[in-house]
Order: structure tokens, then sequence, then C-alpha cells
């Protein structure tokens, strides 16, 4: 892979050095203005929160303006007001949901769900966001086909809503194999079907590259032939859901440059867990990651 640690790490420092500035002198606009030209424009990033959990989200908002791009994944409405403090757009929101587990493939849950989603996606809308994450629940012995009726029956109470409110619900794929045992939406195949019976522009899949390498592989072509059902996408390494670089299995700067070559406009959040044990070490991987896939 093109982009070493070594010159990652260089650069880091830079941005570590202009940062120092940026906080002593007080001049963030100038500072960021600088870092953003260092990225191309083609692809708009993100980072999900909790990956960067060890920071506090002023922290990380500064990271990602040092970092030159502008949004954070993951963020419920309690800290949206630091984004907003900060530019920063927050790309995937989330605190509808009920928890991964119990979803939209649950008759008992659609009640609560339906409450909790409409309110939900006012917020988002009033917030002037767009995207809010949404997950299928477990399978506990039901059968896909009747997950698919489920979840049809179920997000057809709010999705008028969110077409209303210009939200866009984006139930994400996980794998079931190593991290989310039992999820029902962990194929694309699954996803695409109840995209097509929802059939409208705000329900989308959140195709998460990682766990769709390790469910079911074949990630290029999926999103070349399937990325009008996929509003948003994350990153991480195989296996192990670390950097993105050149120790896992897949070659991010290929699979970036595809999804754009989709016409795709949306975002794709970095979600790896950073290895490096101290701060400065977990900032360069981001920036690793931002840099590799900035295609
Ligand atoms: O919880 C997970 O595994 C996720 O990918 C959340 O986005």
């Amino acid at each position: 892979m093109a982009i070493s640690r070594r010159n990652i790490i260089k650069g880091a420092l830079l941005t570590s050095a202009a940062l120092a500035t940026q906080n002593a002198m007080g001049r963030q606009q100038h500072s960021e203005d600088k870092s953003k030209t260092l990225l191309k424009g083609n692809i708009n990033h993100s980072v999900s929160r909790w990956t960067y959990g060890h920071l506090s989200i002023e922290e990380l908002c500064q990271l990602v303006k040092t970092l030159g791009f502008n949004a954070i994944d993951l963020v419920g409405p309690k800290d949206w007001p630091i984004l907003k403090q900060y530019n920063i757009d927050s790309s995937m929101c989330n605190g509808a949901e009920l928890n991964l587990v119990d979803g939209w493939i649950h008759p008992q849950f659609h009640a609560e769900l339906t409450q909790r989603y409409l309110k939900h996606i006012d917020l988002v809308a009033d917030a002037g966001y767009k995207n809010l994450v949404c997950f299928s629940g477990n399978a506990r012995g039901m059968s896909p086909e009747q997950g698919l009726k489920n979840a049809t029956v179920g997000l057809q109470k709010v999705i008028p809503h969110a077409e209303k409110r210009g939200v866009i619900l984006q139930m994400e794929l996980f794998n079931s194999k190593v991290n989310h045992p039992d999820y029902m939406a962990d194929n694309s195949k699954w996803g695409i079907e109840l995209c097509k019976r929802l059939n409208s522009q705000h329900f989308k899949l959140l195709y998460d590259i990682y766990h769709m390498q390790v469910n079911e592989g074949d990630v290029i072509r999926t999103i070349t032939d399937n990325h009008q059902y996929f509003g948003h996408y994350h990153t991480a390494g195989v296996p192990g859901r670390n950097e993105i670089d050149e120790t896992q299995e897949l070659y991010y700067p290929a699979i970036a440059k595809a999804i754009l070559k989709t016409g795709f406009n949306g975002y794709l959040a970095q979600e790896f867990i950073p290895t490096p044990k101290s701060n400065e070490g977990k900032a360069e991987s981001l920036q690793q990651a931002i840099a590799i896939c900035d295609v």
C-alpha cells in the first residue's frame, strides 16, 4: 500500500503542531482551512464516535477539524450542540433505537420503536441532519422471510414521516459470524430485499464494509451492483476490526474508488478500533485511514 505509516506519522506530527499552535493562538479557522487543503474533496469522510470514545466529544471534534474533515457518526441529540459549535455534521444520528438486538423485525417492539422513531425523526430534521440509524434485531428462531414481513410492516409506520421531514432511515448490516451473533440483517441480499419491499428513497442500508467482508465478501461487486440501496458506508480492517492499512485483507483505496464511481455523495465513516495505546497514536491511525480512503 502506497501510504506508509511513517509518512502519515510525519504528517500527524505536523498536524499536532498545527493544533497546538491553533490552541495557543486561538486561530482555529486558519488552521482548519490549511489542513482541509490536504484532502482531495472527493470523499466525504467521517468517523464513528464510539471508536474514539477515549476522547471527549470536544476533543474528537478538534481532532476531526485538525485532520481536515467535518463529520462524526453515531452521535445522539445530547452532543449535537457541541458538534454545531465546531460546524461538524452528525453524519449518522443515533438514539432512536432500543438497542441492536430488539429491532424492526420484532412486532412486539413496533409500538415503542414507532413512537421513538417518529420523535427522533423530528429531532434529526429540526437539527438540520439527514441520516438516522436503525437495526433489524436478532432472529431468535425467526425465518428471514418472516423478518422481512415484520420489518416491512413496522417500518411502514415511520417512513412516511421520514419522507415528509427529509430524513433517511438507514438499517445497518452487521456480521453475525464474529461480532453480532444471530443479527438478522447480516447479508446484503436480505437488506436489499427489504429496501425493495419498502420502496422509499428514505430507507437505505448502512453498508458496513468490515461486517460484510466477514459475512459475505465480494465487496466491490456488491457495491457496484447495488449502490442505489446503500446510503452510508463504514470501514474497518479484516480480520480484527482494527486499522485499514496493509496489515489486513481489504484494499480500501480500490473500495473507495468503487464507491466514488457509483456517484455516491454520502459519507464514508471510519469505524475501526485503533490499536495504539496513546492518544497520539490513535490520532495517527485515524489520519492514516482518512489518507488511505481519500481517493
Ligand atoms: O456495533 C457495531 O458493530 C457497529 O458496527 C455499529 O456501527
